[in-house]
């Protein structure tokens, strides 16, 4: 059996599951998420891929609105037997990566479906307008890293993480789940960076996208061209942000205080956010667009 901080695949005897679904049976790593999400009444709550019902059955006794979305109509009929006696769980046949999101402010709790982690991640972080409050997620191992990286390996990833806190809480081992999948997974916490106004979040797209299109550029090297040497200068260094450090070693935090400062420059115009940031999750699609100097 895996032990919490051991690793993961070549120690897990994975079981047979033609359904490839894991069930979350860990009670302990429920409470964990929920009680780190501090969900109550007045609020919304989601929970993508419930499943039997692991997350939901937990969260429906914070008293908060719950919305559980599942595509398996199986599923979808073990859940509602399960919950019909609570009137705060709402269970709701769809997919979750097309489902219409709440406009009012929501929270996730959720072990999600690993196959389309990115594509809610993208449709949970990537608009500006999101209505997401924080979140308390059961992901895979691998992919908890890569979001959490001290730097952003790519501008999709800087995007979230500058103005998203996402914190690795802990490994979440194999054996919290039946049948016991191969490799470990872990609780990620998605709390808003305070502060990040719509219009620092527009400065701060544009200069990720003008940063990471530079390849291994310096971030100096990469913002100077656009930016100005001197302000780029001035704005690294008022970051402590090392300007000789390439863009990809660049943390997102040191990305949200550039944005933050750059912001008051007056000399600086920025270009609206392309309407897929605005509107849609296709953050990948996006045009890349300079800031112009007045
Ligand atoms: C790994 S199980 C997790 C179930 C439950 N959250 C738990 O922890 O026990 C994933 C669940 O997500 C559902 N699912 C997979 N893809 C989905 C999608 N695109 N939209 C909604 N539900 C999905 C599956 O039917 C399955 O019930």
């Amino acid at each position: 059996m895996p032990r919490p901080g051991h690793s993961h695949a070549r120690n897990v005897r994975s079981q047979p599951n033609p359904s490839g679904v894991h069930f979350l049976t860990a009670t302990s790593v429920v409470d964990r998420l929920i009680r780190e999400c501090s969900v109550g009444p007045g609020e919304v709550v989601l929970d993508f891929g419930a499943g039997k019902g692991a997350v939901t059955a937990r969260l429906a006794r914070t008293g908060a609105t719950v919305i559980a979305i599942e595509r398996d109509p199986e599923f979808v009929r073990q859940l509602r037997r399960r919950l019909s006696c609570h009137d705060n769980v709402r269970v709701v046949p769809a997919d979750a990566r097309t489902i219409s999101l709440p406009r009012r402010g929501f929270s996730v709790v959720s072990s999600i479906p690993y196959g389309i982690s990115t594509t809610l991640l993208r449709r949970l972080l990537t608009p500006q307008w999101t209505s997401l409050r924080r979140g308390a997620l059961v992901v895979e191992w691998g992919f908890a890293r890569r979001v959490t990286a001290a730097a952003p390996r790519d501008r999709e990833v800087a995007w979230w993480a500058a103005r998203f806190e996402l914190e690795l809480v802990t490994r979440v081992p194999a054996a919290s789940f039946r049948p016991e999948p191969a490799v470990d997974s872990a609780h990620l916490s998605v709390r808003r960076v305070p502060g990040m106004t719509p219009r620092v979040e527009t400065a701060l797209w544009t200069l990720l996208d003008i940063a990471y299109a530079a390849g291994n550029a310096t971030a100096h090297k990469a913002l100077a061209g656009t930016i100005g040497g001197r302000l780029t200068r001035g704005a690294l260094s008022a970051c402590d942000v090392d300007p000789s450090l390439p863009v990809r070693s660049v943390p997102a935090r040191a990305w949200s205080e550039i944005a933050r400062r750059l912001v008051r420059e007056r000399s600086l115009h920025w270009p609206r956010l392309p309407a897929t940031l605005v509107k849609d999750d296709r953050a990948r699609s996006a045009k890349p667009r300079k800031p112009r100097r007045r």
